[in-house]
């Protein structure tokens, strides 16, 4: 069976979180194949080859763990993220131990699969801007725009800084889009989710049986990049060990894989991102100065969106392409109320956020023009006059009736014996707050 790089196979059994993933993986372009028990799991990895494997450990007919652990043989090099309950870190251990590649913790965003289905199977998601730089019109983003050309020409190392969701990817991969490294991979590795004894095995690879689980040799992230970039996001999250790691990487441009001798030279240029931590960690103590120094040859901050609104009209109407294809319909407008709406924003999820309105938008909406309230449904709920005492009451009261007559199967006798009330209160009541029989 060939592996479908572009799918994942989901073992998770909330109902809720697995919709929402399905639904936003879907819009991503990854065809998701969805289990809810490890009966199903069991059935959905026997059928399909994916390019990755995620799994939660808690199932209500058994243990994920289990189920991995037995269909290994069938599984082979197929990478597999657990999932975990928040603050199991001694459980993800040892499931990284038996085979795992990575784990997330519960609650986590879709956007973490995707980056990490993006990272394990060398493929890139589909949201990228066109070359041209979609979105960046404003005068700050312009010579940004002009400095990476001129960097893609060159070796030198570049950090990029600014808040998250501004684009810093995006623009580590026009770096290397606009230089000679165009048709190498461009491979991505968030440093920030990736605990201190991967990170290793990850960039750098193994042999096989280099640890328990490691049953076949797999080039790292460093190897895979060949003379492509290997952008390095979150830098600043690196344990020490990684750090120093990290730093003879660049120095001696050499490395080996786990557990293994020969030594493979570094072809790939290193690309590093980060946020403002960085150089107070550096202040701190907690990164390392002489790494800095070779990952930060030149340093460009990408400006945050609220300091760019020329920008929104051009993301915005990419954002609508991109989702009316996906969803398959028409690409909506904007209302002139809702572009205000947009330009009084503060933009704290920068351009991530503005995505990420958008799509809520469009799947939930279906008009022709997005308003304001599509774009900040929570500005709707505030708005809401405040309940008076009493209405609050009525809606309380009719809220629990409701349920009431649910139970007793609408059968009034009962329900209002339930609700320790005469008959003829209850059908008062029901007339008084609009509940129909
Ligand atoms: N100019 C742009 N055109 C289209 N999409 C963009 C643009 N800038 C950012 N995005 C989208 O916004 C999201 C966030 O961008 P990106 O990942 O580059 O930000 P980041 O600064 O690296 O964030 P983080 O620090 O959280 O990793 C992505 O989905 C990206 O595709």
């Amino acid at each position: 069976m060939t592996a479908d790089r572009r799918s994942l196979i989901l073992i998770e059994d909330d109902l809720v979180l697995g919709e929402s993933l399905v639904q936003r993986l879907t819009l991503e372009g990854i065809r998701t194949h969805w289990a809810s028990s490890v009966k199903e799991g069991e059935a959905l990895l026997r059928q399909h080859r994916p390019g990755l494997i995620v799994c939660d450990i808690r199932l209500p007919d058994g243990s994920g763990e289990e189920l991995l652990t037995r269909l290994m043989p069938e599984i082979g090099g197929t990478p597999i993220i657990v999932v975990t309950a928040f603050g199991d870190v001694a459980q993800a251990v040892r499931l990284l131990r038996a085979g795992a590649d990575d784990y997330v913790e519960k609650p986590f965003p879709a956007q973490l699969l995707i980056d990490k289905l993006a990272a394990f199977a060398s493929w890139t998601p589909p949201s990228d801007p066109p070359v041209n730089g979609a979105g960046w019109s404003s005068p700050a983003m312009q010579t940004l725009n002009r400095q990476l050309q001129k960097l893609g020409a060159v070796e030198t190392s570049v950090l990029l800084s600014g808040e998250s969701g501004a684009g810093k990817e995006v623009a580590a991969r026009r770096l290397h889009d606009l230089g000679p490294r165009a048709a190498a991979p461009f491979l991505g590795v968030n440093c920030s989710a990736i605990p201190t004894e991967l990170f290793e095995s990850q960039v750098f690879g193994h042999e096989r049986g280099a640890f328990t689980g490691a049953t076949e040799r797999r080039a790292g992230l460093a190897e895979q990049a060949g003379a492509g970039t290997l952008f390095l996001d979150e830098v600043a999250e690196l344990g020490p060990q990684s750090q120093a790691k990290l730093l003879r990487l660049l120095q001696e441009r050499r490395f080996t894989r786990l557990g293994g001798h020969e030594e493979l030279e570094l072809r790939a240029r290193i690309v590093a991102a980060s946020n403002a931590e960085l150089r107070k960690r550096v202040a701190d103590g907690r990164f390392r100065e002489d790494l800095y120094y070779r990952l930060a040859v030149v340093e460009l901050s990408l400006p945050p969106l609220r300091e760019r609104p020329e920008d929104l009209g051009q993301l915005a109407a990419h954002f609508l392409g991109h989702f009316a294809t996906a969803l398959g319909r028409d690409e909506p407008e904007i209302s002139a109320a809702a572009f205000d709406a947009l330009l009084a924003h503060h933009w704290p999820g920068n351009v991530r956020e503005l995505r990420n309105r958008i799509e809520r938008a469009m799947v939930l909406g279906e008009g022709a023009r997005l308003e304001p309230a599509d774009l900040f449904p929570e500005h709707r709920a505030r708005e809401a006059p405040p309940l008076s005492l009493s209405d609050a009451r009525d809606a309380a009261e009719r809220q629990h009736i409701r349920q009431i007559l649910a139970r007793s199967g609408n059968r009034i006798n009962e329900a209002a014996q339930m609700l320790g009330i005469s008959r003829t209160t209850m059908w008062e009541r029901m007339r008084r707050l609009g509940i129909k029989e």
